[in-house]
């Protein structure tokens, strides 16, 4: 047992790689190229040999079969404000889809005013917390924040040698922005000396860093170059030095430093006072990264050694993620103070008009999705408001007015008869890309397109209770859109079509792809009808509700016979199979 544990730490250690603790004794030389030669059968038995350890440990303990989901466990102080700290870290780590668990090093009374209290949690106690989360669950990644004794860091730092985890992230949280201390002086020594080294990533602000380097106040974006390469000397893998205080920038400047490589992050500075929180938000989110992608990142490293370029990746999906809350949070009101809180989930707006979605919107209405085309109501001599009556009768259960030619007095016309045909079935109404034209007829939303209006500047336009959809090709594309609060994705093309020029196909894997990616409901696009329907729900993914179409209704003599045949065939393969 004593080989398969020091197999199981050293696989810990090089495999992961991104953590340089070792349980006591063992040689970091073999570790590493142990993993190096045996990377992959070992990752594989990984897990079970570490369920070995853990039945010794534990003879309760079972290996339960399943999903292992990513694991966050954050190492923090409480915020009764819940903007910052424990709070802010769960939030984050959901938000980003990562299990997070929680050693509370802390617990302060505090407000969007300031602090007014701190309790700080014994040692012994934080050790035990630890030991129970460490000792059981299979953490990936642990992110550092509040620490506010040096016996803390001690015990923190033992723990993560008595329990290794794949990445650490360490947010050297000393000053609260309301200016609170939050940590003692001799903190810092324990912070140089044993957890800075063992960091995968450190996340000081302007405060932070030059605390941490005894140094003078950071002014100037060549000051944070400096303080990024001083703190990488002591021993952390990547250094994030952030730059949201920096006297006189437009540009909110991070500088990311990889032992090799210096990167300014440039944004745009957003301007809210809802800011309390980013920085245990930002390390929270680069820990969730690390924990969903670690495996990737292993062979990252193994192959490019100390170039930590995936990890510079999952920094900027972390900062384009706060960027993207921020923004969204920014004129919520919470608390009376100078520093408010913002809206992890971009959903809290949305409830604070007591006429949310009067006409909710419901993810079975993409069941059959009737998507409108001009030329063929032309062709077939339809106006567009029979077509779409014609539809509704039929059983379509949403109608999006795609009208590419046509004059924008005639589309406003044509959307205003179309909505109070959908209106009277109860149907939902969208119209493809104009957001000028859903408001001027006040249609239930829009859909939009990759170069179509933005998302976010849809969802300002339009306010909270309209429905958006978005056309997703990715599961890029598909995180985005749920970041920058969609309703529903469309994908596709599934097969090729003729209705729409140069379109790609993603066919029924890509489809598949983006499903198991999306977290907003998905609705199937392109060359469906009723001989292929079947095939694309047959996909069985949860988040696939429907299939919109425009040909194989619209395209057609008759618009009520096609509909309610394809209906019948949804009917059947969803509810009779
Ligand atoms: C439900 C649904 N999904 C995808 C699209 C395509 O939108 P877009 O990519 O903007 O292309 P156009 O429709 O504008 O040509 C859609 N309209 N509806
Ligand atoms: C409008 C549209 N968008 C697509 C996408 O892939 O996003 S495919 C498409 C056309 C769908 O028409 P039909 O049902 O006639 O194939
Ligand atoms: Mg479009």
């Amino acid at each position: 047992m004593a080989y398969a544990q020091a197999l199981c730490a050293s696989i810990s250690y090089a495999s992961a790689s991104f953590n340089k603790v070792l349980p006591q004794g063992f040689p970091q030389s073999k570790g590493l190229s142990y993993f190096v030669m045996n990377s992959r059968a070992n990752q594989a038995k990984q897990a079970h040999i570490c369920a070995e350890i853990q039945r010794e440990r534990d003879p309760m303990a079972k290996d339960h079969a399943g999903i292992k989901v990513p694991h966050v466990l954050t190492v923090a102080g409480s915020d009764s404000g819940a903007g910052a700290g424990i709070q802010a870290d769960l939030k984050a780590c959901a938000a980003r889809g990562v299990y997070c668990s929680t050693v509370i090093t802390s617990v302060t009374a505090q407000n969007t005013v300031g602090v007014q209290g701190v309790n700080i949690v014994p040692e012994e106690f934080v050790a035990k917390q630890l030991k129970s989360v460490l000792s059981d669950m299979q953490v990936d990644v642990v992110k550092t924040g509040m620490l506010p004794s040096s016996g803390i860091v001690k015990v923190l730092h033992q723990s993560l040698k008595d329990f290794p985890v794949r990445g650490l992230v360490v947010d050297p949280v000393m000053v609260s922005t309301s200016g609170d201390v939050l940590a003692a002086p001799s903190v810092l020594q324990v912070f140089r000396e044993q957890l800075l080294p063992m960091a995968d990533i450190v996340t000081p602000n302007l405060k932070e860093a030059s605390a941490l380097l005894g140094s003078p106040k950071l002014e100037t974006v060549g000051d944070m170059h400096a303080a990024a390469k001083a703190l990488h000397d002591m021993g952390p893998r990547n250094v994030l030095v952030k730059g949201g205080d920096l006297p006189d920038s437009l540009d909110a400047i991070d500088i990311f430093y990889d032992g090799k490589n210096i990167f300014e992050l440039r944004s745009s500075r957003i301007k809210t006072r809802n800011t309390h929180g980013t920085g245990c938000s930002l390390a929270s989110c680069i820990a969730a990264e690390l924990a969903k992608g670690s495996s990737m990142l292993q062979a990252v490293k193994v192959k490019y050694a100390c170039n930590d370029v995936v990890l510079k990746q999952f920094t900027l999906a972390a900062k384009h993620y706060i960027e993207a809350s921020l923004d969204y949070s920014r004129d919520l009101v919470i608390g009376n103070g100078r520093q408010g809180p913002f809206d992890h989930f971009l959903r809290l707006k949305r409830n604070m008009h007591s006429t949310y979605r009067e006409n909710a919107f419901d993810p079975s209405d993409l069941f059959l999705y009737a998507v409108t085309d001009s030329r063929m109501n032309k062709k077939w001599g339809h106006s567009i408001s029979d077509a779409v009556k014609a539809a509704v009768e039929g059983g379509a259960t949403i109608v999006q007015l795609r009208e590419k030619d046509i004059e924008t007095r005639d589309f406003v016309e044509a959307a205003k008869s179309c909505l109070e045909i959908c209106r009277s079935h109860g149907v939902p109404f969208l119209i493809n890309d104009r957001v000028d034209v859903a408001l001027a007829c006040d249609a239930d939303g829009v859909h939009v397109g990759q170069s179509d209006m933005p998302v976010r500047v849809a969802r300002d336009l339009l306010g909270p209770e309209k429905i958006i959809g978005v056309s997703c090709k990715t599961p890029v594309h598909a995180e985005q859109a749920w970041v920058d609060g969609a309703d529903y994705i469309g994908c596709g093309g599934v097969f090729p079509t003729n209705t729409k020029e140069n379109n790609i196909t993603v066919g029924l894997d890509g489809l598949k792809t983006v499903c198991m990616a999306s977290k907003l409901p998905v609705v199937a696009i392109g060359g469906i009808g009723i001989l292929n329907a079947r095939s694309v729900m047959e996909i069985n993914e949860s988040q696939l509700k429907g299939v919109a179409v425009v040909s194989a209704l619209f395209d057609r003599e008759c618009v009520l016979t096609e509909t309610k045949k394809l209906h019948s065939v949804l009917m059947e393969v969803t509810y009779m199979k």
